[in-house]
């Protein structure tokens, strides 16, 4: 038998975005209907950022364990055992599936549908047997891998974030396609846990970010033994299970690269399929459903958040800008403000090993703005801590504007995702590199870089002849 709910708000996906919108509805006693065809929690924990953390968390085990000798510590090869490292990945998610349950939500009054959505109107969407009349919609339906189109890829079995944790035997050699975030995170995991890894990128990897901090990680992750080739596609695919041939393409040569497993880290695509999206007026196209900067749809009643979102909404795909969107999405929908999406201060981490994070501008973006800028770089080899852990590749890098105006940081360093919250801090609330300076910072610790690296940008004044005179005058007064 067919029902018919009308809450004040229907979210569509119980993924990052869905999630943090139903639980601020519900701790409002806000009417709420939650939609989810697949797991509750999404890919986040599911199939991107726990397992993965869970996968590099183990890889850092295994690195330790063979970096022990650097600290005087006799220790054999680590045993990896693939089968094991899926249990620990798979009982991480266990202990934070209880978060995102179908139960916590219910709990907390949001009624939960277990079926695939679709509209059937502007104002009304089926699920299952449940037909949803709500005020307010919200679509939070994510995204999935982009599987590039290249001959005969769709005649082999290959691994992509949804599949590659389940992996219960060590790969005898990963090729990856994509030196992204994906990419690169998951080789680097990879090969630490012994496998030996090829990743294959058609442009520059990790092409999204500072050369100058990419450089790093391409740097541990090649010492780590991950042979990235950059400027390299692959013109055809062939084989079978455990036996993948690639033709790859690289400066007008050919060569044959065999593979046991075949990874594809190539990009995200928005899930849109199934939701009948015409039948409520709702524009989308290859990149997203179409919103405007406070994230409605082209239907009014209609909001679309998190990784299905369009370039309006910020352009970047991660579980803090699902969380983020919610929260504008609440104080429009809700309270009737029309917040608007701002991306200035939204930090992003990739979680190699150094990792690399930055927020705000990039050198490159502040320069195309025509900015007047200051860059800053402090070295990780100068902090103190970075020697004692043996850790030293990496360097903070500051972009700063007129009157010392704080437009952008990068951190290469281990723990970098950790260091990069004051200068999150500083750029939302538009402070300065004095104020930075000023910190007083615990000895030793690597959170030095940040005090240091605004220091340096008073160097060249203390040089100065005049600073000088100055401080030989005040002397004089005893
Ligand atoms: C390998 C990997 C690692 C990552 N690591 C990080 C990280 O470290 N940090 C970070 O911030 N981000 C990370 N990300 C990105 C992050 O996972 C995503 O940005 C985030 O999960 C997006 O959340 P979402 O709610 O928009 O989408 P999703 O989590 O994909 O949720 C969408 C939900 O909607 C459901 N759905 C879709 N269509 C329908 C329908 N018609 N009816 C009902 N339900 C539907 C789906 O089943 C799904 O559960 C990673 C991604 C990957 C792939
Ligand atoms: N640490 C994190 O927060 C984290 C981790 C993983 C993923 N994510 C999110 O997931 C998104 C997707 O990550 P991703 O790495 O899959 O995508 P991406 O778009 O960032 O990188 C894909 C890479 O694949 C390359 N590529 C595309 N087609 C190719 C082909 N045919 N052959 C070889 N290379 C090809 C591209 O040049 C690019 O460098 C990220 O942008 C991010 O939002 C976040």
């Amino acid at each position: 038998m067919t029902e018919t709910l009308r809450p004040d708000l229907c979210i569509v996906g119980a993924g990052s975005a869905g999630l943090s919108v139903a639980a601020a509805a519900a701790a409002l006693g806000v009417p709420v209907v939650l939609i989810e065809r697949g797991q509750m929690g999404g890919d986040c924990l599911n199939a991107g950022c726990v397992p993965s953390k869970a996968l590099i968390a183990a890889a850092r085990r295994a690195h330790d364990i063979r970096q022990a000798a650097d600290f005087g510590l006799g220790a054999p090869e680590p045993q990896v055992n693939y089968a094991r490292v899926r249990e620990h990945v798979r009982s991480v998610i266990g202990a934070i599936a209880p978060n995102d349950s179908q139960a916590r939500f219910t709990a907390l009054g949001a009624r939960v549908v277990r079926a695939s959505a679709r509209f059937v109107a502007r104002d009304t969407l089926e699920a299952g047997n449940v037909i949803v009349k709500a005020r307010r919609f919200v679509l939070a339906t994510g995204s999935r891998p982009a599987v590039p189109d290249i001959p005969g890829l769709d005649t082999v079995p290959f691994l992509t974030n949804e599949t590659v944790f389940d992996l219960t035997r060590r790969p005898e050699h990963l090729v990856v396609l994509g030196g992204g975030p994906v990419g690169l995170e998951l080789a680097q995991a990879h090969r630490r846990l012994g496998t030996p890894v090829t990743v294959i990128e058609a442009g520059r990897a990790l092409g999204h970010e500072d050369p100058e901090l990419a450089a790093h990680v391409l740097a541990a992750l090649a010492r780590d033994g991950v042979v990235v080739r950059e400027g390299a596609t692959v013109r055809e695919v062939a084989g079978e299970e455990g036996d993948i041939r690639l033709v790859v393409e690289n400066r007008g040569s050919r060569t044959e690269l065999k593979a046991s497993h075949l990874l594809v880290a190539t990009g995200r695509r928005p899930v849109t399929d199934g939701l009948e999206l015409a039948a409520a007026g709702i524009a989308h196209d290859e990149h997203g459903i179409t919103v405007d900067q406070h994230l409605r749809t082209t239907n009014r009643r209609v909001y679309a958040i998190g990784d299905c979102a369009g370039p309006a909404a910020g352009g970047r795909r991660f579980t803090h800008v699902a969380s983020y969107h919610a929260g504008l999405v609440i104080r429009s929908a809700l309270f009737r403000l029309r917040p608007r999406v701002d991306m200035r201060a939204m930090p992003r981490v990739i979680f190699t090993d150094p990792e690399l994070a930055v927020v705000g501008m990039t050198e490159e973006e502040a320069r195309a703005d025509g900015t007047r800028i200051t860059v800053l770089r402090w070295p990780l080899a100068e902090n103190d801590r970075a020697q004692a852990e043996r850790r030293t590749e990496g360097e903070i890098k500051v972009i700063l504007g007129r009157g010392g105006r704080i437009l952008g940081c990068g951190i290469v360093a281990a723990g970098a995702g950790e260091l990069i919250t004051p200068w999150t801090l500083a750029i939302a609330h538009d402070l300065k590199i004095r104020d930075l300076a000023e910190l007083t910072v615990p000895y030793p610790t690597l959170s030095e870089i940040s005090r240091r690296v605004a220091m340096s940008y008073y160097a060249p004044s203390a040089a100065r002849p005049m600073v000088r005179r100055l401080i030989g005058l005040l002397r004089r007064f005893g």
